[in-house]
């Protein structure tokens, strides 16, 4: 016979009393139990962030907002797809632990009872957009369109200006098909009715587009790491590449786990539910899923409230404080943060090896719109001989790539984003050097994170031959390409480190990305170890391309790549 749930109230009481959540909210009680802000919580769930959807207005770019005496040419966009459903093992993981759990009723954890994971998250879904990703994508391309009306007006699109181009996950291809929705929103190219008479009535709602793809293990520039076997076999997993993270882990979890534990004990010392580190990591992602997918932190993130010290037992209430949740929260935020800090961040250097062809493309994609002889009409420069047929695959008006998470970090590494002061994140920071952190993958890889650049040439810059000057040898040279690249992350203005202010100069923009490592040799550095032979290139100990760069051997230094042991000291 199915022995009786114990239950608070009956035979066996917990001893502690346990508020229900839903006594948090002024309706219920006058008793707030302390609980940070959804607002507060949703900024500190990692990589299961939502997306930090700006309310704000967003107006059309001006001549105010650009470089005087430039035009806008080119748009290009990087970003991480949507929110999504949980991979099919993280869903598992929910079904278990609820399963674990709802063997003891707790008052203001009934939902416990009708939890079913695979009700909410089914595995069948794992890892597909989710009903929130293909809004937060939608949105994103209604706020670009608002942004570049002018632009769109001005240059209309088709596929050969435009390049949609996503990695061979369904979640990013949608998450594609999403953001050009919002972004054509209204538009046809050309017009319609002109074209071709009672049109009109028969056209499709959205404009569609052509999204390209690669796929997995092709893709040197979206779903990266599978193409780099170099970094799967050297970097993924390494107990080196890990130890920071396991060591940090091995300090906090045990003790959250225990907590919560201890909030499961009957009042006649049973303990009811033994909880696991593992399962203090579980928790955290089904609130960061909860959250970003459903709004709702009334159910998984709960538990990160039970899993956090109450000061004073004799204290009417029971209840760890706000600040003592905070802190749960932030430590599960920090042991997520420095797994990726060396598997996809600055703390690894070989990382910014996969970061270099997005480096590439878009470096040698600005340079084709900023030369001045480019010429739309027929995609190509007109300096360029007619059979250099690649020049009109390149010369774009927008390029929207969509990727992962570490599509995101790989390339903000490259870029050196976030570690600009060179502070290694380790596991034995103090919490304010944690709160000083640069890489907090809550701000810069939540769902739907992205990277955006506006390139500007100045209004003078079209020539034509017949203005060019003679060069040295004996043809004609088009003027020198000038410019300028303003840079985004998550929609807001950001600096690239090295250059002086958010409207970069091209030739300043370009030094960075060649001198960070653009135009790298990613298939020497990326094939795999196998048996050692004389061209597997040896890994430099070197930490950025620009000690390469810098260093006059430069012919001795080729072939080398970066390290791929973690930084030190
Ligand atoms: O939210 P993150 O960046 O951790 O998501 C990872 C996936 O890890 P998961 O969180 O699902 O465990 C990772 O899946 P994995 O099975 O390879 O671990 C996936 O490869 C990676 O791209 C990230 O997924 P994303 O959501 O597509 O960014």
């Amino acid at each position: 016979m199915a022995q009786p749930r114990p239950v608070i109230g009956g035979q066996e009481h917990l001893q502690t009393h346990f508020s229900s959540p839903a006594e948090s909210s002024p309706s219920h009680s006058s008793k707030k139990v302390p609980f940070p802000s959804s607002s507060w919580i949703r900024a500190h769930l990692a990589s299961k962030s939502p997306y930090p959807h700006e309310s704000k207005k967003v107006k059309p770019l001006n001549k105010e907002d650009m470089p005087l005496d430039h035009e806008l040419v080119q748009l290009h966009l990087i970003c991480r797809h949507g929110t999504r459903y949980p991979s099919t093992s993280n869903s598992i993981a929910f079904r278990t632990l609820s399963e674990k759990i709802r063997k003891v009723e707790v008052p203001g954890f009934e939902w416990l009872q009708t939890w079913h994971a695979e009700t909410i998250y089914p595995t069948t879904k794992g890892a597909l957009l989710a009903p929130q990703g293909d809004s937060d994508l939608y949105q994103i391309g209604r706020r670009f369109a608002g942004r570049y009306k002018d632009f769109l007006d001005q240059h209309p699109y088709d596929a050969n200006t435009y390049q949609f181009y996503s990695s061979g996950k369904s979640r990013c291809r949608q998450s594609a098909y999403g953001f050009t929705v919002g972004f054509l929103e209204g538009r046809h190219a050309g017009d319609l009715d002109k074209i071709v008479p009672k049109m009109k009535s028969r056209t499709s709602p959205v404009q569609p587009v052509d999204i390209s793809t690669v796929p997995l293990g092709l893709d040197k520039e979206l779903a990266v790491k599978f193409a780099c076997p170099r970094w799967t076999e050297s970097v993924k997993g390494q107990p080196k590449v890990v130890y920071e993270a396991n060591t940090y882990d091995d300090r906090v979890l045990p003790e959250l786990a225990e907590q919560l534990s201890n909030r499961y004990v009957s009042q006649g010392g049973v303990a009811l539910v033994n909880f696991t580190r593992k399962d203090v990591q579980t928790i955290y992602t089904a609130c960061g899923f909860e959250m970003s997918f459903y709004g709702n932190d009334k159910t998984w993130c709960q538990l990160l409230r039970l899993a956090s010290p109450v000061r004073s037992l004799e204290s009417r209430d029971h209840h760890a404080s706000e600040e003592d949740i905070k802190s749960t929260f932030l430590k599960l935020e920090i042991s997520s943060d420095l797994s990726r800090y060396y598997t996809y961040g600055p703390g690894v250097p070989f990382n910014r090896h996969l970061g270099c062809k997005l480096a590439t493309s878009l470096l040698e994609s600005i340079e084709l719109a900023l030369a001045p002889d480019a010429d739309y009409s027929t995609g190509r420069r007109t300096s360029s001989s007619h059979d250099d047929e690649d020049d009109a695959s390149k010369l774009f008006r927008g390029q929207f790539k969509f990727g992962h998470s570490e599509t995101i970090m790989f390339f903000s590494s490259f870029l050196g984003l976030y570690n600009k002061k060179g502070v290694r994140m380790t596991a034995t920071m103090t919490p304010e050097q944690y709160e000083e952190r640069e890489f907090k993958t809550s701000d810069l890889s939540p769902f739907a994170a992205n990277m955006a650049f506006e390139v500007f040439r100045p209004k003078a810059a079209k020539s034509s031959p017949r203005k060019w000057r003679l060069s040295d040898e004996d043809g004609l040279s088009p003027p020198p390409i000038q410019g300028k690249v303003r840079m985004f992350v998550n929609e807001e203005p950001m600096i690239l480190p090295g250059c002086e202010t958010e409207l970069c100069d091209w030739v300043m923009f370009k030094s960075i990305l060649e001198r960070a490592g653009a135009r790298c040799d990613f298939e020497t550095c990326c094939s795999s170890l196998g048996s050692p032979s004389e061209d597997t290139p040896s890994l430099a100990r070197l930490e950025t391309m620009g000690e390469i760069m810098q260093d006059e051997n430069q012919d001795e230094l080729d072939g080398i790549c970066l390290a791929v042991d973690p930084i030190t000291g």
